[in-house]
């Protein structure tokens, strides 16, 4: 039986005050993350540099004590790894060289695992820093969250470039999502032996997919990746977070067998009821709230509190922190949820 709690939950036990960490819990609204980021000079020297990826990922735990900490680093390590040109500038989102089909036969001869050493070297160190009490969560991309990025290279609202992609040329996508989701498992492995305690499988754009494409592109591919993951690892605890997926939970958390499925803040908590019947959920507080802070970020979270906490719950947000939130709601949202305030 694991000591800590978020550990606890993922394996189905109800644990009150529930755990919680939150997504970007690492990031630009602490002004110390924001100084690091200025010294290392750009967002992927952070990562690829184990002294700044340990140090940003410890920056939320010494501040607010969250039941785990999450690796930094990003899902688009896997695309730099494959040599597509991951670069961010300031205030624009990533940037990819695109893709074209007649690419993805050649693209695995390009791929450097040795790129993402650092951040193996990272997890240890963080797991050796930590409390005993914390989990350290490690994470990759889904292959469709990522495929996305590949091929339209950028991030766009509705991956229409992704989505025709995958319609015109079937064959050679499916390849590519299979390429994707080895690379990942490997990386998970690799992240699981170094130190991690679980992982998190984000597939940010999975709501952008109709029925048939929600199955064959975001499900099976993570499928994939926990079968692989757990033979190299038996046991292997994962969340996996579907973001905009609703309707199609039920069959995600079947279909992919994770231990937890994350839930956006579009889920009515009656559903999100509903879906952990089935076992452990993560949410789904809007990150917006937590802008807004006051009177309506308290109310919302008790909400999620007093639904879910008869069962097997970890609080979490429905999407990443952003950066316009002053730290300080952070703190009274911790403090909230563990029955302090
Ligand atoms: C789609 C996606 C990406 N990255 C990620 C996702 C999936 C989750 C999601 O949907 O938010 C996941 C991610 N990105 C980052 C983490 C670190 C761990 C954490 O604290 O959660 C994690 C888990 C750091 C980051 N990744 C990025 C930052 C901001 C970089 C900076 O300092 O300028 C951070 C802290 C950059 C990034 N990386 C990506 C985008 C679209 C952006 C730009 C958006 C933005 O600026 O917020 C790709």
């Amino acid at each position: 039986m694991a000591e800590r709690t978020l550990e606890r939950v993922l394996e189905g036990e109800t644990v009150n005050p529930p755990p919680i960490w939150l997504m970007r819990q690492a990031g630009r609204y602490l002004p110390e993350y924001r100084a690091l980021r200025e010294k290392a000079g750009g967002f992927l020297n952070l990562c690829y540099n184990p002294d700044f990826a340990t140090e940003v990922t410890l920056q939320p735990i010494r501040r607010y004590g969250f039941d785990a900490a999450i690796l930094f680093s990003d899902i688009l390590v896997i695309p730099d790894a494959l040599k597509c040109g991951v670069r961010f500038e300031k205030g624009e989102g990533p940037r990819l060289d695109p893709i074209e089909a007649d690419d993805i036969g050649r693209l695995e001869a390009r791929y450097a695992a040795d790129t993402l050493d650092p951040v193996i070297e990272a997890v240890g160190r963080i797991r050796e820093s930590l409390p005993s009490q914390t989990s350290l969560l490690g994470f990759c991309g889904a292959p469709w969250t990522v495929a996305t990025y590949m091929i339209a290279g950028k991030g766009t609202s509705d991956q229409a470039p992704a989505r025709l992609f995958a319609y015109r040329h079937r064959t050679e996508f499916l390849k590519l999502l299979d390429l994707i989701a080895d690379l990942s498992a490997d990386y998970l492995i690799r992240q699981l032996k170094a130190g991690a305690d679980a992982v998190q499988i984000f597939d940010s754009w999975a709501g952008v997919l109709g029925e048939e494409g929600f199955v064959d592109f975001a499900a099976a591919p993570v499928a994939r990746i926990v079968k692989t993951v757990r033979q190299a690892v038996p046991g292997a605890k994962i969340i996996a977070f579907a973001k905009g997926a609703g309707p199609n939970l039920s069959t995600y958390r079947q279909k992919t067998d994770a231990n937890a499925i994350g839930l956006d803040w579009t889920v009515p908590l009656a559903i999100a009821k509903e879906l952990q019947k089935d076992g452990p959920v993560q949410g789904n507080l809007d990150p917006l709230s937590l802008v807004a802070g006051g009177d309506l970020m308290k109310a919302r979270a008790r909400a999620i509190v007093e639904a879910l906490s008869d069962g097997p719950m970890i609080f979490n947000l429905g999407h990443g922190i952003t950066p316009e939130v002053d730290p300080e709601t952070v703190l009274t949202l911790v403090k909230l949820v563990r029955g302090e305030e």
